[in-house]
C-alpha cells in the first residue's frame, strides 16, 4: 500500500528549501492540513512557493522573509507553529503568528524562552509560551544557548535549524530530550541542504551557514504506515509498504518491530517493511518514548492481545492534538475494554471490544487509530471523521480500499 509523505520531512524541507540560497525541488511531499497550513505560512512570510501535486519549488530566501510585516496562522500544525517563528526572527519585521484553539493551547515556552535568551524580541500576547505571539525580528547574532526539550523535541528542531541563520552561529546545550529520533531527522536533512551540526552529548555546535538548495525526494510518512500495518497484524493479512525500509531517515518505522514483538512476522528490507498477521498478538511491555506518534495505533488494538499491553514514559501524548493518554483510555473504555493511566503510561486488557462512537478530539491519530480496531469491531464510528486531513486526507478511502481487498465487509462511519 502506498503511504502518504511524510508531514516531518516535509516541513523540515520547506525550512531549509526557505531559508537555502538556490531554488529547491521538492518531490512528492506531503499533501494534507498540516504541510499546506507551513506552504501558505511561508507564503504569508512572503516566500515564493509553487506547488504542484506531486512537485513543489520554492525560492530561497537566505535574508529571511520578503516583508516587512505578516500573521501567519499555523492551524493545528505543531511544526507550523514552532518551527516558523525560529525561521522569521533570523530575518527583519514584524510577524504575528497564531493557531488553533487546540494548537494554542500546545506549549512553546521553552523555545520562546530561548529565541529570547538569543536576543529575539518575542511577545506572547495572552499566555506566556503559547500562541498567539509576535516576532519583532531583526537578525539573530548567535552564541550559546540552554534548552528543555523534554516536552518537545520540536523546540529543539527549531533551534536546530535556526542555527545556520544566525551570524556566528550556536551552541545549543540540551537538558532534557523526548523524541530523540526526530531530531536525528533534523540533523541528517541539514546536511542534504549543506550544513553539518557537531555533536558531543548533549551539546550541538550549529555553524553559520549557508544552507545550499538541492532536489528533495519526501519519504513515505512512517507514522501514517502504522494504521495499514497494524492493520495486516490484527486481521491475519499482509501489508507492504514501499519506500519505507531500514535506511528511512523516520524512527516511527520501528512500530513495525513492536507488531514483530507481539507476535506479527516483519520483513524490513532496504526499501520496504511487510506485516504479516499470524493469527497471534501477544500482549506486552513497550516503552515508546522516541516514537509516541503511535502510541493510539499500539493502543487500539491492544484489547486484541492475549495478556495485558503496557505502554510507557511516554507523558508528551498528553500534550498533541489531545490528551492521546486519556483519549485513548476513554475511547477504550466506550467498547468495553479494561484500561488504566498514570502519568505517563496506559495499560490495556484482553477484551473483545464491542461497537461504539469514538471520540475524536479533534486528533487525526485517534480517529485512524481507532478505526483500524473497527476491523474487527463491528459498529465503531467516529464523531468527527474529518480531522484525518492533518495528515491523511484519503485515509478513509485507503482503509475501505484495505477492507475490500481482504473481504472485511462493509465500513461503519
Ligand atoms: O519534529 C517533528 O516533525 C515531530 C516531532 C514529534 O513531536 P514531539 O517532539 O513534540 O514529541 C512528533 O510527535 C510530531 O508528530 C512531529
Ligand atoms: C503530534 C503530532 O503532530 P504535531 O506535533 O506536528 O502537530 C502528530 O502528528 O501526531
Amino acid at each position: 500500500m502506498q503511504v502518504p509523505g511524510s508531514k516531518s520531512i516535509t516541513a523540515r524541507a520547506l525550512f531549509l528549501a526557505a531559508a537555502a540560497r538556490g531554488t529547491t525541488v521538492l518531490r512528492r511531499p506531503l499533501l494534507s492540513d498540516d504541510t499546506d497550513g507551513f506552504a501558505e505560512g511561508l507564503s504569508a512570510l512572503g516566500y515564493r512557493v509553487e506547488r504542484e501535486p506531486e512537485t513543489w519549488t520554492i525560492e530561497g530566501r537566505p535574508e529571511g522573509p520578503a516583508v516587512a510585516e505578516a500573521e501567519v496562522f499555523c492551524r493545528d500544525g505543531a511544526t507550523t507553529a514552532r518551527f516558523l517563528p525560529a525561521l522569521a526572527a533570523a530575518g527583519k519585521g514584524v510577524f504575528r503568528f497564531d493557531a488553533s484553539a487546540q494548537m494554542r493551547r500546545r506549549p512553546l515556552g521553552p523555545l520562546t524562552g530561548a529565541l529570547r535568551a538569543l536576543g529575539v524580541d518575542l511577545t506572547h500576547e495572552a499566555q506566556e509560551g503559547h500562541h498567539p505571539l509576535t516576532v519583532r525580528a531583526n537578525g539573530v547574532q548567535g552564541g550559546r544557548v540552554t534548552l528543555d526539550s523534554g516536552l518537545s523535541s520540536q523546540f529543539l528542531t527549531a533551534l536546530l535549524l535556526l542555527g545556520p541563520l544566525t551570524r556566528e552561529g550556536l551552541r545549543i546545550t540540551v537538558t532534557d530530550l523526548v523524541s530523540a529520533p526526530y531530531v536525528e531527522i533534523t540533523l541528517a536533512m541539514m546536511r542534504s541542504f549543506g550544513v553539518e551540526v557537531e555533536r558531543t552529548g548533549g551539546t550541538f555546535v550549529v555553524p553559520p551557514g549557508p544552507y545550499t538548495a538541492t532536489g528533495y525526494a519526501v519519504e513515505p510518512d512512517a507514522s501514517t504506515a502504522s494504521y495499514p500495518l497494524a492493520a495486516a497484524a490484527l486481521t491475519g493479512r499482509s501489508v507492504t509498504v514501499p519506500g519505507l525500509g531500514s535506511s528511512s531517515l523516520q524512527g516511527d518505522v520501528r512500530f513495525a518491530e513492536v507488531l514483530g514483538r507481539m507476535g506479527a512476522e516483519v520483513r524490513l528490507g532496504a526499501d520496504a517493511v511487510t506485516v504479516t498477521g499470524t493469527g497471534r498478538l501477544r500482549g506486552l511491555t513497550v516503552n515508546m518514548r522516541d516514537i509516541s506518534d503511535t502510541v493510539p495505533t499500539l493502543a487500539a488494538i491492544a484489547p486484541f492481545a492475549d495478556g495485558p499491553v503496557r505502554i510507557e514514559d511516554v507523558y508528551n501524548t498528553r500534550i498533541k492534538e489531545c490528551d492521546r493518554l486519556e483519549a485513548c483510555a476513554e475511547n477504550l473504555r466506550r467498547l468495553g475494554v479494561p484500561v488504566s493511566t498514570g502519568r505517563d503510561w496506559i495499560e490495556i486488557h484482553p477484551a473483545q471490544p464491542r461497537g461504539a462512537e469514538i471520540a475524536c478530539h479533534g486528533d487525526h491519530r485517534i480517529a485512524m487509530s481507532f478505526s483500524v480496531t473497527g476491523l474487527r469491531t463491528p459498529g465503531i464510528t467516529l464523531d468527527e471523521p474529518g480531522c484525518v486531513k492533518k495528515t491523511f486526507p484519503g485515509f478513509h478511502q485507503a482503509l475501505d480500499d484495505l477492507r475490500a481487498a481482504w473481504g472485511l465487509g462493509e465500513p461503519h462511519r
